[in-house]
């Protein structure tokens, strides 16, 4: 069991090598070390705050497919988050930087994004609450590890305030949540044997191909 829940352990452990790839790749041991270039980060920052508006009309999604008023609770709660909160993150650091908010509202966006978001948008479309949960699940709980490990062994780097954030009790607070959302959804839907139930390889696909797509949104990051 992982830290952040039975059912994301299980789905991380099926997505094998492709899940270090995605939370031990050069772009974040570049913000540990702080070599990767400015120029990365911001064209990064830009391309996610694009990637969250895409993330909040998911969990919106999400509302819509949940069958308990505790899962629409946790779901909705999720879009005010990100709107109210991530989204600000990106704002801030993007201002200080010179990009306004009209700027982010106009950039282009780039294919790894558009192919991320919108694939987890068709999950939730053609699919029901879990297919979209197998592929929310890397981005919310993926960026928990990174900002956990990073705190622990971030050298002089100028990232500290994207480190911080994502290592922050309250975010990991997030992700334990979204664990135990995925947890009880499971269990709700597929009972006390998810992995007999037929529809087990298609989540752990979901959630491998969502992973994929992190791996490729980090390597987008690098090439502004
Ligand atoms: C490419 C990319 N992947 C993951 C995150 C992290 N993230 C996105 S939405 C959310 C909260 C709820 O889903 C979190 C933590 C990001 N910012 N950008």
């Amino acid at each position: 069991m992982s830290d952040y829940g039975s059912i994301f352990g299980k789905w991380r452990a099926a997505a094998g090598e492709t899940w270090p790839a995605y939370t031990h790749h050069a772009f974040v041991e570049g913000l540990r070390d702080g070599s990767l270039p400015q120029a990365s980060f911001l064209h990064y920052l830009v391309q996610d705050y694009i990637f969250l508006i895409h993330f909040s009309r998911a969990w919106a999604l999400a509302v819509t497919k949940a069958d308990t008023i505790d899962e629409m609770r946790h779901c909705a709660a999720t879009v005010n988050a990100l709107i109210d909160g991530e989204m600000k993150l990106h704002i801030g650091i993007c201002a200080e930087a010179g990009i306004s908010e009209a700027d982010l509202a106009k950039a282009e966006e780039r294919i790894e994004n558009l192919a991320y978001t919108r694939f987890v948008l068709d999950a939730g479309h053609s699919g029901d609450f879990l297919d979209l949960l197998a592929a929310l699940a890397p981005c919310v709980i993926g960026y928990g590890e990174i900002g956990a490990r990073l705190k622990e062994a971030a050298g002089e780097t100028p990232y500290q305030q994207w480190i911080d954030t994502y290592a922050s009790d309250d975010f990991q607070e997030v992700c334990k949540a979204a664990g135990a959302l995925i947890d009880s959804a499971v269990a709700r839907r597929l009972g006390d044997h998810p992995e007999d139930s037929p529809r087990w390889t298609s989540l752990c696909d979901r959630f491998t191909t969502a992973t994929r797509l992190e791996v490729g949104f980090w390597q987008m990051g690098m090439t502004p």
